[in-house]
């Protein structure tokens, strides 16, 4: 489970002004195990702040992340192990096969060659992946990066999944195949929390959604739960009336 509160994060101005940028100001949200939860807003909103806050990459300015109810501010590596992450840079490694990418992380994580192998073999079919997990990742379409960067964040277990804007860039077949391994998280007790602009992907997946806007969570809910909040029957509307803009709506 992770929880975010009151998180605030502020970049220097490099305009002409030097106004500082407000990424995210004041959020928070209980994301659960064994749930699907959704950050659904426009381009700029503040969702990979939000994210790189709850994986530890940035420090918020104030506020505080659990993660299964450890402080990582007091104890960032103990929520690192508790935390798989698919950034948003996927940068997998272009010299090293999608098998060599997934055994890497696995040292890291200091798990022994069989404990890597039975989860390498797991993740790949999940993920379907068979067909390229021996291939140098060089010349490997998006796809089949962000596969290979899932199933390395994903190689020590862990009870929590963080996916920024997972489905992005991806063929209609390779997003189905996508929301079918995250709904097979979730099936098996996991957090799971992705980020998304397409309010689609998040209504077909989410049980809760939380709904960001300039940085600020503009609403949370289940899909009928905002529907109700804003007082429009269909969800379309409920997002442009939090958004504040048509963004997002279509794919
Ligand atoms: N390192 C940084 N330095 C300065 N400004 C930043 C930095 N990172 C993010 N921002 C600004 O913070 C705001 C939120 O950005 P963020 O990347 O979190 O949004 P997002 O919701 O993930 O958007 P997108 O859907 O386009 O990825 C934007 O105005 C962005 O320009």
């Amino acid at each position: 489970m992770i929880v975010a509160e009151h998180l605030r994060k502020t970049f220097p101005g490099k305009g002409k002004d030097k106004a500082p940028v407000v990424a995210v100001d004041d959020v928070g949200f209980e994301a659960r195990d064994g749930e699907i939860t959704g950050l659904l807003g426009p381009n700029g909103a503040g969702k990979t702040t939000t994210l790189r806050m709850l994986y530890t990459l940035m420090r918020p300015e104030s506020g505080r992340v659990l993660v299964d109810g450890t402080d990582v501010a007091s104890d960032a590596e103990a929520a690192r192990r508790a935390l798989g992450v698919l950034p948003d840079a996927r940068g997998v490694y272009k010299r090293l096969t999608a098998r060599e990418n997934i055994r890497y992380f696995g040292e890291l994580h200091g798990l022994d060659a069989a404990t890597i192998d039975t989860r390498t073999r797991a993740l790949s079919s999940a993920l379907q992946m068979d067909d390229f997990l021996d291939r140098q990742t060089e010349g490997f379409s998006q796809g089949q990066r962000t596969k290979t960067a899932i199933a390395r964040a994903l190689v020590h277990d862990p009870r929590n999944v963080i996916l920024d804007e997972p489905t992005n860039g991806l063929d209609v077949m390779t997003t189905r195949g996508l929301r079918e391994f995250l709904k097979q998280l979730r099936g098996e007790g996991r957090c799971v929390i992705f980020s998304s602009h397409i309010m689609q992907e998040v209504a077909a997946l989410c049980d809760r959604i939380v709904v960001i806007a300039h940085g600020r969570v503009v609403a949370q809910g289940t899909a009928d739960e905002l529907r109700a909040q804003t007082n429009e029957p269909n969800l379309e509307d409920a997002f442009v009336r939090l958004i504040g803009t048509e963004e997002g709506l279509h794919a």
